[in-house]
């Protein structure tokens, strides 16, 4: 059984794909938090943009196997065309997803992505791995494609991702403009993360530029 808080078909707006049309597949539940803001100050990971609790989002729903949930996704992508690409996010989606998953995906010709904290195993067969860092234990997908920080993050300075296995090196600015009226606020997030990419040019801006387009 698979748990999906909403599906859609949109523009990658953040990374290296940045651009790249994708089914989006948002998993319900992350480990990192609960997903309810009376939990959010005392939680591992206190600021998320996203709401990926319950299934009543667009799209959202329970699927008991992977080829109806595929079948379901298939549907959102433009008929008789190809470049099939499927992101995983969340929520945490490595907490849901599986082998039997991937087959079917693969199955239906998608090159598959997934956006993940990285703090849990993933199955193999991911084309492009994702990994944004929330915490300062190690990582356990500590190499893929992508790594993503978000900055400025308390105790999360980027040096100590710089020597991993990945491709690409991102800094994300922290967006606050979601978080409930009493957090604790860092000054300036997009400024800061622009003076360190030009200091530390191992890093690459990312932004996210679905919000600025109002897309999903
Ligand atoms: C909502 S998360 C879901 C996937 C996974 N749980 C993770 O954290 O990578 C998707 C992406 O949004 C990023 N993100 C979440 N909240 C953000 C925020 N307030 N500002 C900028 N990026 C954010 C995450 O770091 C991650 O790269
Ligand atoms: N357009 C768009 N791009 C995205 N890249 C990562 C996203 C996510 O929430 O995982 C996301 C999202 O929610 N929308
Ligand atoms: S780990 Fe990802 S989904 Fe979970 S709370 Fe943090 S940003 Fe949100
Ligand atoms: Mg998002």
């Amino acid at each position: 059984m698979y748990s999906i808080k909403e599906a859609f078909y949109s523009l990658q707006g953040e990374g290296a794909h940045a651009g790249r049309p994708a089914i989006f597949c948002r998993f319900t539940g992350c480990n990192l938090w609960t997903g309810k803001e009376k939990h959010r100050a005392t939680s591992q990971c206190q600021f998320c943009d996203t709401d990926f609790v319950g299934t009543d989002g667009q799209n959202g729903g329970k699927f008991h196997d992977a080829d109806t949930l595929i079948a379901h996704l298939d549907t959102l992508w433009p008929e008789n065309t190809q470049h099939k690409y499927l992101i995983f996010t969340g929520g945490e989606p490595a907490l849901q997803l599986d082998d039997e998953l991937i087959q079917a995906a693969k199955a239906s010709s998608y090159t598959l992505a997934i956006e993940t904290n990285g703090t849990l195993p993933l199955p193999v067969g991911i084309d492009w791995i994702c990994v944004s860092p929330k915490t300062a234990e190690p990582l356990v997908v500590n190499g893929g494609s992508e790594l993503k920080l978000i900055f400025p993050q308390q105790h999360l300075p980027p040096n100590l991702f710089t020597d991993l296995e990945f491709e690409h090196f991102y800094l994300q600015p922290m967006d606050q403009s979601a978080l409930p009226a009493g957090q604790a606020r860092i000054d300036d997030a997009q400024a800061q993360t622009i003076r360190y990419c030009l200091q530390n040019p191992q890093w690459r801006l990312s932004l996210q530029t679905h919000k600025m387009l109002g897309i999903d």
